[in-house]
C-alpha cells in the first residue's frame, strides 16, 4: 500500500494561467486555505471562482478548479460538468480494514491534489519505480473536475466491521418496474464519480484512484459519460439528451440552500452522526430504443414527455420555463400534458412535492453487433435525502410512463455520499470513525 505522500504544489497545467486562477489554484491546495478562501455557494457548495458555473461566464472555464473540501463533497451541488467517468469497485477478499482504512487516506490525498489540478503526489522522476501520477492530464487544464465517492450496502456487511455504521437507509433497492438489470454493471462496494469539462481529465482521476487501489479493490465496472442531462443552476443552459429534449429544465437548482436540505442533503435526523450532511446517489443506466425513437412522430415523442421539442417548454406554456399546468384539458375535455405524460408522473405536484438532484449523462456502448442498433442512452444520476424518493418515482414511471415503451433500466446501484471533508480529515477516518 502506497503511504500518503505529501503534496507537491507543482501545478499541472504548464500553460500561464491567468493570474487569478492560478492565485485560486494554489489556494484551493491547503485544506484551511480551500475552505476559507473560497467563496461559500448556498446549499453549502464552494465554488473556486464567481463565473465558473458552466454558463460560460468565466474568463477561462477549463482552468477553474472546484475545491475538495467543503461542508458537502464536490459534485452534488456544484454546478455540473460536461463529462464523466463513473466507477464502482469491489474490497479485494485479501484485503484487511486496515488495508481499506489506508486506501481511502491515499485516495483522500490523490483526489485533493488532481482537483486542483496537480498530479498525483509522489516521488517524482523514480527510474525504479513506475510514476506516480499516469501522465495522461499532464498540459491539460483541471476543467472543474470534482470525485465523488460513495459507499454500497455491501461495504457494510461483516468483513469490515462496518455494520454499526451503516447508514439508515442505505439498502439494495427493490425490484422496481422498468427494469432487466445486469448485476455485472451494477452495484458495488464502492463508487466514484469523476465529472470534468474535459473526457481525459476525469479519465485519468479513475484510472488513477484505480491504479493506486491494485491489490485492495477490484473495479466493477465503468461508464463514461458524454454529455450532461441536467442543469444543477440557473446560470447554466438546458442540455438535450439523446432523445433531442431539453432535460433537466425543472431540476432542483443546487444553488437553493433550502431546497437542497429539504430534498437532497441528509439530515440530522440520521442516527449515524457521520453520514449527515450527505446524500443517497442513485445510479441507472437507462438504455433507449433508439431506432424506434427516431421513426416515432413528433406529435407523439412530444406527447411522451409533456414538452415541446423545440424550446422545451411544457405543452401547456409557450416557454421553457413556464410552469406545466397539468389540470388544463382541450375542447375534447383530455389533459393538454398527457396523462401518462413523463412530467406529469414525475413532477412534485403530483407526487406529494417529491423532488431530486439529477446529475445525469449520455453515453454510448456502440453498435449492437447482432442488430446494428445503437446502444446508448441515459446514465442517469440522482442525489437524494432518501432512496425512498427514487423507489417512489420509478414505481410510477415504470408503470404508467409513456416512456417506458422506449427505454429500459439495465443496470443500478444505490450508494451513499458521504458529507464533504474538514481539514486534516481524510475518507478512511471518516468512515472507520
Ligand atoms: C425515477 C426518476 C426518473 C427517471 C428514471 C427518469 C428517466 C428519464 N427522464 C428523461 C427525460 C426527462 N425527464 C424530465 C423530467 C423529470 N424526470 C424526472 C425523474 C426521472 N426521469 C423528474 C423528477 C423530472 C422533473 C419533473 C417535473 O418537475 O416537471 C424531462 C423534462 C425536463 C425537465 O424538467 O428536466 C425530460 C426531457 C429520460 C430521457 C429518461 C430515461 C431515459
Ligand atoms: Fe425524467
Amino acid at each position: 500500500m502506497n503511504e500518503t505522500p505529501d503534496i507537491t504544489p507543482e501545478p499541472r497545467d504548464p500553460e500561464p494561467a491567468p493570474a487569478v486562477s492560478r492565485r485560486r489554484l494554489l489556494g484551493a491546495v491547503g485544506a484551511g486555505a480551500a475552505v476559507a478562501g473560497a467563496a461559500l455557494g448556498a446549499g453549502g457548495a464552494v465554488l473556486a471562482t464567481r463565473d465558473d458555473n458552466g454558463g460560460g461566464a468565466a474568463a477561462n472555464p477549463a482552468a477553474t478548479t472546484v475545491p475538495f473540501r467543503a461542508a458537502h463533497q464536490a459534485g452534488i451541488a456544484t454546478p455540473s460538468q460536461d463529462r464523466l467517468c463513473f466507477a464502482t469497485f469491489d474490497v479485494a477478499s485479501t484485503a484487511s480494514r486496515a488495508d481499506l482504512a489506508e486506501l481511502l487516506k491515499t485516495w483522500t490525498a490523490a483526489a485533493e491534489a488532481m482537483t486542483a489540478g496537480k498530479p498525483v503526489p509522489g516521488d517524482v522522476g523514480d527510474l525504479n519505480a513506475p510514476p506516480d501520477d499516469t501522465g495522461e492530464a499532464v498540459g491539460l487544464a483541471p476543467g472543474r473536475l470534482t470525485i465523488t465517492i460513495g459507499y454500497g450496502p455491501s461495504l457494510f456487511d461483516d468483513r469490515f466491521g462496518l455494520a454499526a455504521r451503516r447508514p439508515s437507509l442505505l439498502k439494495r433497492l427493490p425490484q422496481l418496474p422498468g427494469e432487466d438489470l445486469d448485476p455485472a454493471n451494477s452495484d458495488g462496494d464502492l463508487c466514484v464519480q469523476a465529472c470534468a469539462d474535459d473526457p481525459q481529465v476525469a479519465f485519468h482521476a479513475i484510472r488513477n484512484l484505480r491504479r493506486l487501489g491494485f491489490g485492495t479493490v477490484l473495479p466493477r465496472w465503468m461508464e463514461l459519460g458524454f454529455g450532461r442531462t441536467s442543469s444543477t443552476t440557473p446560470q447554466q443552459a438546458t442540455p438535450r439528451n439523446l432523445m433531442g429534449f431539453k432535460d433537466g429544465t425543472r431540476n432542483i437548482d443546487a444553488t437553493d440552500g433550502s431546497m437542497m436540505g429539504e430534498h437532497v442533503w441528509i439530515g440530522d435526523d440520521e442516527p449515524q452522526r457521520w453520514a449527515r450532511g450527505g446524500s443517497y446517489l442513485v445510479s441507472r443506466k437507462i438504455q433507449m430504443r433508439l431506432e424506434q425513437w427516431d421513426r416515432d412522430r413528433l406529435g407523439d415523442q412530444q406527447d411522451v414527455f409533456g414538452r415541446l421539442k423545440s424550446s422545451g417548454a411544457p405543452m401547456t406554456g409557450q416557454r421553457e420555463f413556464d410552469t406545466p399546468d397539468f389540470g388544463a384539458k382541450d375542447s375534447a375535455g383530455q389533459y393538454v400534458i398527457p396523462a401518462t405524460a413523463h412530467i406529469r408522473l414525475a413532477a412534485p405536484e403530483n407526487n406529494n412535492g417529491l423532488r431530486i438532484l439529477r446529475r445525469g449523462y449520455s453515453y454510448t456502448d456502440g453498435i449492437n453487433p447482432e442488430t446494428g442498433d445503437l446502444m446508448g442512452g441515459l446514465f442517469f444520476v440522482a442525489f437524494m435525502k432518501s432512496p425512498d424518493r427514487f423507489i417512489t418515482l420509478q414505481r410510477v414511471l415504470g408503470q404508467h410512463d409513456a416512456l417506458k415503451e422506449y427505454i429500459q433500466h439495465i443496470a443500478s446501484g444505490l450508494f451513499v455520499a458521504p458529507p464533504g471533508l474538514s481539514a486534516g480529515q481524510d475518507w478512511g477516518g471518516q468512515l472507520f470513525g
